[in-house]
């Protein structure tokens, strides 16, 4: 039987981005790839992320965060999911274990961020600073200017979608600039453009319209998980994409479909903060029939 059978988990969502928030400190229990997957295919558990809390590994962090999409594959980075994760480790009393705090220092994948709770339903998260070099983001070719980077999708390379930004925010994201944001067709491009053999470890897919210096419009096709609400570190990465082009400063507000994410790329030491809702939803247990044949 997993060892998950049984174990309490939250229904969270940040602007829609359908979150489980999962604490498996004081455990030694890995998620297998197929257990993710189980887990998000049950309608009592259903999610673009799972966000595992795992004890520290390292001094002055208060926990390790494991990212999972529901295709089973982990990420360095997700937005939303750690507004939710920073709002369990400071509100929910289960997790919390009454401590009472409202500044979290998270390890990932990708290396440690900071969040803070602005009231009990609004959190900030420091995402890091992110990086442009094209073996950082990574990309297979080298682009001298990752503003502007070219790839070739059959009939998909129209005139108007061309010359993404690429961004590392964490995890990889490609930004096409359109001017018409209804015009296109994500879901049908976005997994061409995901497996692009260009990115070596996938990508996140977003289109971006910029609708004034301090508004984007945005949807995005994420990597592992489709056709989201909302993608927090997409917001960071096309507003960061959208000053290196000069069409916004450096402060915007991104609205995805599920909501406005407010983002600020700091000049003092280029991290990007993103401030924005989370929603408790339920709290469950896993039944153990879900993990048949899940490893
Ligand atoms: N929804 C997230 C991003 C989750 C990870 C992403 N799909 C990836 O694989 O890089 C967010 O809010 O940032």
């Amino acid at each position: 039987m997993s060892a998950l059978a049984g174990r309490r988990f939250l229904k969270m969502n940040g602007l829609g981005n359908r979150i489980v928030v999962l604490d498996l400190r004081g455990t030694a229990i890995t998620v297998s790839a197929q257990e993710a997957r189980a887990i998000a295919a049950h309608p009592r558990s259903p999610f673009d992320q799972l966000m595992i809390i795992h004890d520290p590994r390292g001094p002055g962090a208060d926990a390790f965060i494991r990212i999972m999409n529901n295709d089973g594959s982990d990420a360095g980075a997700c937005g939303n999911g750690m507004r939710c994760v920073a709002w369990a480790l400071c509100v929910d009393p289960p997790i919390s274990g009454g401590i009472d705090r409202d500044h979290l220092r998270l390890e990932t994948q990708a290396g440690m961020l900071e969040a803070w709770m602005r009231d009990q339903t609004r959190f900030t998260v420091d995402m890091g600073a992110p990086r442009f070099d094209w073996q950082d983001i990574p990309l297979r070719d080298p682009f001298p200017d990752t503003r502007y980077i070219e790839l070739q999708a059959g009939p998909i390379d129209a005139p108007v979608l061309h010359s993404p930004s690429a961004v590392n925010m964490g995890n990889p994201h490609a930004v096409f600039f359109v001017d018409d944001l209804d015009a296109h067709d994500l879901a049908r491009f976005g997994p061409l453009l995901e497996n692009h053999p260009i990115f070596p470890d996938r990508a996140n897919i977003s289109l971006a319209q910029v609708l004034s210096p301090t508004r984007i419009r945005l949807k995005v096709w994420e990597r592992g998980a489709g056709l989201t609400q909302a993608c927090g570190s997409a917001a960071c990465a096309a507003l960061v994409a959208a000053a290196r082009r000069k069409f916004t400063g450096r402060e915007a507000t991104v609205s995805l479909p599920g909501g406005d994410l407010d983002i600020v790329w700091r000049e003092s030491d280029s991290h990007v903060l993103l401030t924005g809702p989370v929603e408790m939803e339920w709290e469950d247990r896993f039944p153990a029939g879900i993990f048949a044949g899940a490893a």
